[in-house]
């Protein structure tokens, strides 16, 4: 054969070989990438799912992924480079996108653990409280001013009520009935007068000094021929009388709130007793009382005041046997100030005021007051027994000399014939009296009046008694 046929037959087979295999499957080259661009969704799309659940937008973001697949039916080489171009430049931002997107994930915990933080905060809040609570054991308790309770309507006049107290006083061998006796009978005065009346007033516990403080006046108006007939003299003895109880008079005052009143006294004086009454008249006036059993030498004092609260109606601070007595004062101070009481009614154990050691001891049971309540004891009030006479002025002063006494309490002196001894310890030592025991009853605690009680005592008829009312 002639090599040019040769040559001429491979060249048209070969064109027939490019034309039927090798340029048909090109098409099916180009449409097969497509399918590729499916695989690379379907591999990154789990990818998304889990984001797209925490986040819950990406569900919308697969039909638009997969939208690309339904395009390629087109089988046109142009729209498969494009589509590929574009799925090529797609998967790569999808990439980026989805590597921050587990990021906020991460940061979710991050953003709560600020959290706990506050949580944390109050602990250490909560760790410092008990400071607080020491505190108060070493700092004085600190009270604002604040209002204090409208003071009572004056109190009226009740001679007869005190004259009957005084019933002892004013019978035929009392104080009154004695002195009446003298005048009985007579209308000018006596040269003898005078001494007869020294005489009353000596055996009826006044005392020397304060005899002579009443009876000077009316020797020298005697003598002057001022004081002429006996009524003459008998009115100078009961305005002499209301003179030298004239710095006497009312009740406590209440100065602070709460404000601190310290009872002290020898033993059975009536302190217990006075503190119930003086809550129970206190309570009546709307005021809040705080009672501080102080008296924890005798289990039974405690007791009694207990008692006294609970009828009352009013708080009561105690504390063991033989507690400290400054210790109790200072918690029930402490207590009052919490529930905001007008008053702390203090009681101590009774002592004689002949024993050093336990006079010493209420210098410091006053001294802790005052670190309680800077200012306090406001009232320190010692209590006398009226029946005890002569010997009430003797502790009298040795309890003043201990400590500085703001007023007198006299209680039984409904027990007592007596009674001058009020004017004698007003006279002496200048103490006020507050208070006046006329029985054990509740109601039988009055706040001292000088011209009341001398008309309850002095006072010669109930004309002049309601002249007084
Ligand atoms: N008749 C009468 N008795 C009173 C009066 N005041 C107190 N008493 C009585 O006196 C007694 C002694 O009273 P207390 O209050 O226990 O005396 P205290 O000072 O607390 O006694 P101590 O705790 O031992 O210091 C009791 O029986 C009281 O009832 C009063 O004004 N008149």
């Amino acid at each position: 054969m002639d090599p040019l046929y040769i040559v001429i037959g491979l060249v048209v087979v070969a064109l027939a070989v490019y034309f039927l295999f090798i340029r048909k499957p090109e098409a099916p080259k180009k449409l097969e990438t497509p399918p590729e661009a499916k695989k690379l969704p379907a591999t990154k799309a789990p990818e998304r799912e889990e984001p797209a659940k925490t986040a819950g937008k990406p569900a919308k973001e697969e039909p638009k992924q997969a939208a690309p697949a339904k395009v390629k039916p087109a089988e046109e080489a142009k729209e498969a480079k494009k589509k590929e171009e574009k799925k090529a430049a797609e998967p790569a931002p999808a990439v980026v996108e989805k590597q921050p997107e587990p990021a906020p994930v991460a940061k979710e915990p991050e953003a709560k653990q600020p959290e706990p933080a506050p949580v944390q905060a109050p602990t250490p809040v909560a760790e410092p409280a008990p400071k607080p609570a020491e505190a108060p054991a070493i700092k004085p308790v600190s009270i604002a001013a604040r209002e204090l309770p409208a003071p009572s309507a004056p109190r009226k006049k009740d001679v007869e009520g005190l004259r009957r107290g005084l019933t002892k006083a004013r019978e035929s061998e009392g104080f009154f009935g004695r002195l009446k006796a003298l005048f009985v009978g007579r209308s000018e005065v006596d040269p003898g007068l005078v001494d007869q009346i020294e005489e009353v007033l000596l055996t009826s516990d006044v005392g020397v000094k304060t005899t002579e403080a009443l009876l000077e006046e009316i020797r020298a108006g005697i003598k002057e021929k001022k004081l002429v007939k006996d009524e003459h003299v008998w009115d100078a003895l009961r305005r002499r009388a209301r003179e030298l109880l004239g710095g006497s008079g009312g009740g406590i005052k209440f100065p602070a709130r709460p404000t601190v009143v310290m009872f002290v006294g020898v033993n059975g004086a009536g302190k217990t007793t006075t503190i119930g009454k003086l809550a129970t008249k206190l309570k009546a006036e709307g005021r809040t009382v705080v009672l501080a059993a102080g008296d924890t030498f005798r289990a039974a004092a405690v007791q009694q005041l207990v008692v006294w609260g609970k009828r009352v109606g009013c708080e009561v601070v105690s504390g063991k046997d033989g507690a400290n007595p400054g210790a109790v004062i200072y918690d029930a101070i402490q207590k009052a100030a919490e529930i905001g009481a007008d008053v702390v009614l203090a009681d101590t154990a009774g002592r004689l005021h002949t024993k050093t050691n336990l006079m010493d001891e209420l210098t410091k049971v006053a001294r802790t007051i005052d670190k309680a309540l800077p200012g306090a004891p406001h009232e320190t009030l010692l209590v006398l027994d009226a029946t005890n006479g002569q010997n009430a002025l003797q502790q009298a002063a040795m309890f003043k000399e201990a400590l500085p006494l703001s007023g007198i309490v006299l209680t039984k002196l409904d027990g007592t014939a007596k009674g001058g001894v009020v004017l004698g310890i007003c006279a002496e030592h200048a103490l006020p009296v507050r208070y006046i025991g006329i029985g054990e009853r509740p109601d039988e605690l009055r706040d001292f009046n000088a011209d009341e009680f001398v008309e309850a005592l002095l006072g010669q008829t109930d004309e002049s008694t309601d002249a007084a009312a």
